[in-house]
This record gives structure tokens, C-alpha cells and sequence, in this order.
């Protein structure tokens, strides 16, 4: 079934398998992408870079995300939208992954308490899913509690993980706030110390989770924020992350050095160092989400700007007055060039975190 030198087959995995690619990578110290889509032009980009790259890709939709999927225009008032949307952004991944050859987990991004009632509704379309296919419809979520009190932030995830453990679903935890701003939540002003994690809340999470389920990961703040802003603005403690594995070793005595898989939040704008030193100590998924908004809008930009005599009217253009322009205006050929500058920066990505030829 499987054709690559993870073992894990090829379309959007599970369970066991998803653990295995996160064993894989901490082994051959790389760090799998996760890609915040938006629509299946957004899909199709990612694939196409992973596939090329021979890699694994993580695709993710966060909370706003899930909504686009379902439209703008479909009322969100009690997450209804996010959960369609979500469900739907399933379904076609899930439909169009082997398609491109390579394994794929498919994941929700940051759940913050007062979005709970979205997550819920994706465990229900989970178990429902479950029921039938003997596979939850999405590989993992994320539960981002991070701005409450640690203890209640350790035991509502633990109530989570007990929820997603039968499905033997993944599910990623949030400790230190990430900077910046994420799904409308500003915390562009939040006090410095909180971007940092300690390592005795690392270890208290690995204690509380590790008999509920195997399946779980840190996202641990050394100083992440999200968006890019001007350089030296964001200083990142990627050391940080080495203690905490040494904390939970010694604890726990474990062989295993790096006890923990622990995720990179806020991606873009870092450098090809600093992933490289986070990966060392044991991150195993990078989210990379703003560096690819732009990379996708730059090559609409550069089209329309080339092509500005050719999209103004629909007949028309230098070539001549009585020319039509339908093959210009096309979103087709327009979206595409999107997707060929999205794709061109996820094969860098999949190269800065040691991804590309995992396959
Ligand atoms: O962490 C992210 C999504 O959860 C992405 O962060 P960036 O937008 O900074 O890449
Ligand atoms: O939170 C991090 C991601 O960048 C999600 O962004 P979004 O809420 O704008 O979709
Ligand atoms: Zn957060
Ligand atoms: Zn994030």
C-alpha cells in the first residue's frame, strides 16, 4: 500500500501513519509544511510543490479559512459556516490528494475558546465519518487555549484528546501565546514573557496527555508571531525548545531524547536558520501561512499588470480594436499564475525545513 521511504501511504493518512511521518521527521531531522488553504486553487498549488518536491504536505484550514471554503456570503453566526466549509475543504482534499501521489494530513488550525462550538461541530462530522469509514474525516486539529489560565487550558485539551483518542485522531495543543494577530484575535500587544514557554508547563501537558493518547503535539511559543513585519521585530528562542525536551526526558527517563512533537507557529518571515535550528530540537511542522498570501497575490499582481490592455474591456487590445480578450480573462489563466508563484515558494519551504526528497 505504501510507496515512499516513510511507510505511510500516499492521499490523506491517519492514526498510526501520521505518527510514523512525525517519527520520521524528527529522525531525519526535517520539518513538514503546513499550509494554510483557502480554496482549491490554494490546494492545488501546495499539492503540486509537495508532489514535485517528492514530500509530505500538511494542509490546514483555519477558522476564517473554513468559512471562505463555505463562501463569504453563508451566515457564520454559530460557526455553521466554518463547519461546512471545513467538511467540504475535507471531502475535496481528501478526493484529490492521491491524485497527486503523496501523503497529506489534513488539519484544522487554531481553535480559541470562544470558537470551541467550530471544533465540536468538526468532531461530530469526525465521529459520523468514523462510524461509517473506520477514519475520522480530518487527520488532526488544533486546540489554542493559550490565552487562558494553564490549568485550564491543559485540562480542557485533555478533555479534547479523550474525545479524539478512539479515532486515534492527532491533536495539537497551544502553550505561550503566539504573537501577532490570528482568526481576528489581536495579540500584537501581549506582554512579552507569555510568548515564551516554560519547560515545567511542557512537562505537565506531556504527563496529563501521554495516557490518553499517543497522538499529540506542542505548539510551544520561543517568541513565534504571525504575519511579517519589519526585520528585528520578532526575536526568536528556538534554543528554548532543546530544554524542554530535556526537561521531559529526565522527568519521564525516557531513551528517547526528543520526547515531544513540538510545532513552529508563524513560519513566514523566518530564516532558513532558525527553522533548521527549531527542527533540531524536535519541531516536526512548520505553519506557514502569510509568506504564501503573498507569494500567491504576486503573480495575479504581475499578470494584471502585464496584462493590463488585455483585461480592460473584453474586445479589444494592442493587437487590435476588434480582438477579444476572452483568453486573457479567463480566471483560469490569471488564478493560475497565482498558483505558479504560491507553488514556487512552498518547493522553497519544503527545502528550508529539509522536506524536499523525504519521499
Ligand atoms: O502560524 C501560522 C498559522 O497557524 C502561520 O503563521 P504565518 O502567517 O506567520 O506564517
Ligand atoms: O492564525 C494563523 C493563520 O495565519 C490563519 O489566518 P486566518 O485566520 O487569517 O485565516
Ligand atoms: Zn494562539
Ligand atoms: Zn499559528
Amino acid at each position: 500500500m505504501s510507496s515512499n521511504k516513510i511507510g505511510v501511504p500516499n492521499g490523506v493518512i491517519y492514526g498510526e501513519d501520521v505518527r510514523k511521518l512525525f517519527q520520521h521527521a524528527q529522525e531525519h531531522k526535517y520539518a513538514v509544511p503546513a499550509i494554510n488553504v483557502t480554496s482549491s486553487s490554494t490546494v492545488v498549488a501546495s499539492l503540486e510543490a509537495a508532489r514535485d518536491q517528492k514530500s509530505p504536505i500538511i494542509l490546514q484550514v483555519s477558522q476564517g479559512g473554513a468559512a471562505y471554503f463555505a463562501g463569504k456570503g453563508v451566515a457564520n453566526k454559530n460557526q455553521e459556516a466554518s463547519v461546512a466549509g471545513g467538511v467540504a475543504a475535507a471531502h475535496y482534499i481528501r478526493a484529490i490528494a492521491p491524485a497527486y501521489g503523496i501523503p497529506v494530513v489534513l488539519h484544522t488550525d487554531h481553535c480559541a475558546k470562544k470558537l470551541l462550538p467550530w471544533l465540536d461541530g468538526m468532531l461530530d462530522a469526525d465521529e459520523a465519518w468514523f462510524k461509517e469509514h473506520k477514519t475520522p474525516l480530518f487527520s488532526s486539529h488544533m486546540i489554542d487555549l493559550s490565552e487562558e489560565e494553564v490549568k485550564e487550558n491543559i485540562e480542557t485539551t485533555a478533555k479534547y484528546l479523550k474525545r479524539a483518542a478512539p479515532m486515534k485522531q492527532w491533536l495539537e495543543m497551544e502553550i505561550g501565546i503566539t504573537g501577532g494577530e490570528e482568526d481576528g484575535v489581536n495579540n500584537e500587544s501581549v506582554d512579552n514573557n507569555s510568548l515564551y514557554t516554560q519547560p515545567e508547563d511542557i512537562y505537565e501537558i506531556y504527563k496529563t496527555l501521554s495516557p490518553i493518547s499517543p497522538y499529540f503535539s506542542i505548539a510551544a511559543g520561543f517568541g513565534n508571531v504571525h504575519g511579517v513585519y519589519k526585520p528585528g521585530n520578532v526575536k526568536l528562542h528556538p534554543e528554548l525548545l532543546s530544554k524542554h525536551q530535556k526537561y521531559v526526558a529526565e522527568k519521564e527517563g525516557t531513551k528517547d531524547e526528543k520526547p515531544v512533537f513540538l510545532v513552529f507557529h508563524g513560519g513566514s518571515g523566518s530564516s532558513k536558520q532558525e527553522f533548521l535550528d527549531a527542527i533540531s530540537y524536535g519541531v516536526v511542522k512548520v505553519n506557514l501561512d502569510t509568506d504564501l498570501q503573498y507569494a500567491y497575490t504576486e503573480g495575479i499582481r504581475d499578470y494584471m499588470i502585464n496584462k493590463k490592455e488585455y483585461v480592460n474591456t473584453q474586445v479589444g487590445n494592442p493587437d487590435g480594436a476588434d480582438k477579444p480578450n476572452k483568453k486573457y480573462y479567463d480566471p483560469r489563466v490569471w488564478v493560475r499564475e497565482g498558483e505558479k508563484t504560491m507553488t514556487t515558494r512552498v518547493k522553497q519551504a519544503l527545502e528550508d525545513f529539509n522536506t524536499a526528497g523525504q519521499l
